[in-house]
């Protein structure tokens, strides 16, 4: 259940540099409400992996406040920590070892109970494969690997960067699927970075875009969605567009001039066919009419862009 007024991440004015006249975060505040799956987004360099990092306090902290689940990281660490999962790019596992005693390395070190670790390994999908050494392991299995040993001490947010870079498209599905089912029946909190909207538009149920340090968006997918609706246009093309223009203008229709063409704004789904009715009726003969949408990628791109607005 996603609790919108209740925020398991949040960052004010976060704001961090590796050197001093160049900063690579720049006043990010990130609103993660509580039950979400939160796709952090943005092309290479655009400072994902150190704002996660930063999440984690894993780097010198910069200036700014982060709080996680009410409670901010510099008084708190160890108790908001305890509560966190994170797995950053590729798991560090030891292949050497099978995959259960790669489990039991860490449940030992942080006194976690055994039963525990059948538990992860149910739900991650590699109780049966649990006594083969890990050199035998797929990608996808260590991802996987990787996530139990981050679920182990039972995390009610999980920090996840890039976890499908690298695996293949069934890979891609069934780190999603799990995602969706920790999300879904264990009322985990999940930030997965990505720098492809594609991979993770049918798991997020918001969205945070930075670019260059920024944040340059964000809010629910729908709310995204909505954004590449509103781009939509329905283009006409007449046997006398310079008429044509005059009838829309009359009509209050949003419109303008293409080269060879006229765009209208798109509203509503019965739009297209009023606008073919006007037009005949006052004599024209309409060659095209056309509805052209904006694809939630093409949006996407062009908040990277910061064209969009
Ligand atoms: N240890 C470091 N020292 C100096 N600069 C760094 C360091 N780590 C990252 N940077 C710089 O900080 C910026 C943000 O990098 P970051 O790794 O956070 O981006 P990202 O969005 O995670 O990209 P990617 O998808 O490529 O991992 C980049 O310009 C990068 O070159």
């Amino acid at each position: 259940m996603i609790d919108e007024n209740g925020l398991a991440v949040e960052t004010i004015g976060l704001s961090f540099s590796f050197s001093k006249d160049r900063p690579v975060i720049k006043e990010l505040n990130m609103q993660i409400p509580k039950g979400a799956i939160y796709g952090f987004l943005g092309p290479n360099g655009a400072g994902k992996t150190t704002t996660i990092r930063l999440l984690l306090d894993l780097l010198p902290s910069g200036s700014g406040e982060i709080s996680v689940f009410g409670k901010t990281l510099g008084d708190d660490r160890s108790n908001i920590l305890s509560r966190t999962g994170a797995l950053i790019e590729s798991p560090s596992l030891y292949e050497h070892l099978t995959g259960y005693d790669n489990l039991k390395v860490t449940a030992n070190l942080r006194s976690i109970k055994k039963d525990r670790i059948q538990e992860v390994l149910k739900i991650v999908g590699l109780d049966t494969e649990s006594k083969k050494y890990v050199h035998s392991y797929s990608l996808g299995m260590k991802q996987r690997l990787g996530l139990a040993i981050a679920l182990l001490s039972s995390p009610d947010l999980l920090i996840l960067d890039e976890p499908t870079n690298g695996l293949d498209p069934n890979g891609i599905i069934e780190i999603r699927e799990l995602l969706r089912d920790l999300n879904a029946n264990h009322g985990v909190t999940i930030l997965v970075s990505s720098h492809l909207l594609s991979e993770v538009e049918r798991l997020v149920s918001h969205v945070g875009i930075i670019g260059r340090g920024e944040m340059m968006f964000q809010g629910p997918l729908k709310k995204l969605q909505q954004i590449s609706q509103d781009k939509a246009v329905i283009e006409i093309d007449t046997d006398d567009n310079a008429r044509a223009l005059e009838i829309l203008l009359e009509d209050h229709q949003q419109v303008s001039k293409a080269a060879q063409f006229l765009e209208v704004h798109y509203t509503d789904r019965d739009r297209l066919a009023q606008l073919i009715i006007l037009l005949t009726a006052a004599g024209l003969r309409v060659n095209r009419a056309q509805l052209v949408e904006s694809s939630l990628e093409e949006t996407f791109l062009s908040i990277i862009k910061d064209d969009h607005l």
